[in-house]
């Protein structure tokens, strides 16, 4: 295949970063990957529906302006109509990335469904589909023979979940322990520095971190989601949100930041997941002030960390961009590359379209 076709469903800051790389990157893709992207079809909220099946011409959509509208082009549409385009747009795979839903995962589930239903691959870094419809959603890609990918939903663009499934297949993984939110972690990092929770926030909504409700990042539900998925994906389990304790970071003070400073520590928000000698697993999310032998403590900003917890290895960390517009992108074209992977090897067909 020398070239895959997308529907990007949702063009927020993650979808709009992912069509800068193929506008900016796309020769030098090319010749490092050996395929072309192209930009056929794009649905939001605030812009409409555009299908040109011929290619978009990306630049141009880009630097639309607020209040402008796919309306006026040639197969554009005022509204997202995203079951129409995500059934009948000529794309290979759709790129879902529109708001995490941490209670139902809507409407993403559907469009993932909607996808997968029409023969096409999907990729999504929205935390909704995987943690909250994962089984369901995998049997329906097996069912029509593409590929369901979402690295980006965990750590963004650092590929921990195809890293801990590929490269510690064996090692015996019996515990998980991170900090999965780069928002949380960038606002406690700046309440160090003496800022109000409210400032630090309004930075990592500028920075493009936070969710579009940041409440998700700071009363930890985006971390809930990250412990189920992980757990589910990595320790067998079958948990559910209601199954994770959640304790976000809004419990700590100006002055536990302080008073954590003076005796060597940090705050950090820490999701975990860990296998019972009984065999069950367990997940949890809390803020803990860890102290300066912590591997954890040096972890800073958007950044994030995941300690794996291993039977043959011992302990393996590892750390990076938890967060950002550019960083989950490369997420999302990892998740191209490996579908590439599945299709040149014949595992899957180009798409079913
Ligand atoms: N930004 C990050 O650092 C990051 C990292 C990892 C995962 N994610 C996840 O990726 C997804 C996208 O993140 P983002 O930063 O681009 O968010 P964003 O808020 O910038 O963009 C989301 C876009 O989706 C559109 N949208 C929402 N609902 C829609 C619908 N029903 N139909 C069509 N369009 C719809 C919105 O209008 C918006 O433009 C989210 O689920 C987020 O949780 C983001
Ligand atoms: N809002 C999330 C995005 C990545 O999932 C964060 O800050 O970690």
């Amino acid at each position: 295949m020398d070239r895959y076709d997308l529907a990007l469903i949702g063009f927020g800051g993650v979808n709009r970063a992912l069509a800068e790389l193929i506008r900016d990157r796309g020769e030098r893709l090319r010749s490092e990957l050996g395929f072309d992207l192209r930009i056929v079809a794009i649905t939001d909220l605030r812009l409409g529906s555009l299908m040109q099946a011929d290619g978009i011409d990306v630049a141009q959509v880009l630097a639309m302006r607020a209040g402008e509208s796919f309306a006026g082009l040639v197969g554009g549409d005022a509204e997202a109509r995203n079951e129409y385009v995500i059934r009948n747009s000529t794309a290979d795979i759709v790129v879902e990335a529109t708001f995490t839903n941490p209670l139902d995962g809507q409407p993403a589930v559907s469009h993932v469904t909607w996808a997968l239903e029409s023969g096409k691959h999907v990729t999504t870094t929205n935390k909704g589909p995987i943690a909250l419809a994962g089984a369901g959603l995998k049997s329906l890609a097996a069912e029509y023979g593409v590929r369901f990918e979402y690295e980006g939903s965990v750590l963004s663009g650092t590929p921990i979940l195809r890293f801990a499934k590929q490269q510690l297949a064996g090692a015996g993984l019996t515990a998980v322990e991170g900090i999965l939110n780069g928002t949380s972690n960038y606002v406690l990092g700046r309440m160090e520095a003496g800022l109000s929770l409210a400032d630090a926030v309004a930075e990592a909504q500028g920075l493009g971190y936070a969710e579009a409700d940041p409440t998700a990042d700071i009363e930890g539900s985006d971390v809930q989601l990250k412990v189920v998925i992980l757990a589910n994906e990595l320790l067998g389990a079958n948990l559910t949100t209601a199954d994770v304790e959640r304790v976000g970071i809004s419990v700590v003070s100006a002055e536990d930041i302080v008073a954590a400073a003076t005796q060597g520590k940090r705050w950090k928000l820490i999701g975990s997941a860990r296998r019972l000698p009984d065999g069950t697993v367990t997940g949890r999310v809390a803020p803990v002030a860890v102290a300066a032998d912590h591997p954890l403590q040096g972890i800073s900003g958007a950044t994030n960390a995941v300690k794996f917890e291993t039977e043959l290895l011992g302990d393996v960390t590892v750390s990076g961009p938890g967060a950002g517009r550019v960083e989950t992108a490369y997420a999302l074209l990892s998740d191209i590359i490996a579908i590439d992977s599945s299709v040149r090897s014949g595992l899957v067909a180009t798409s079913a379209v």
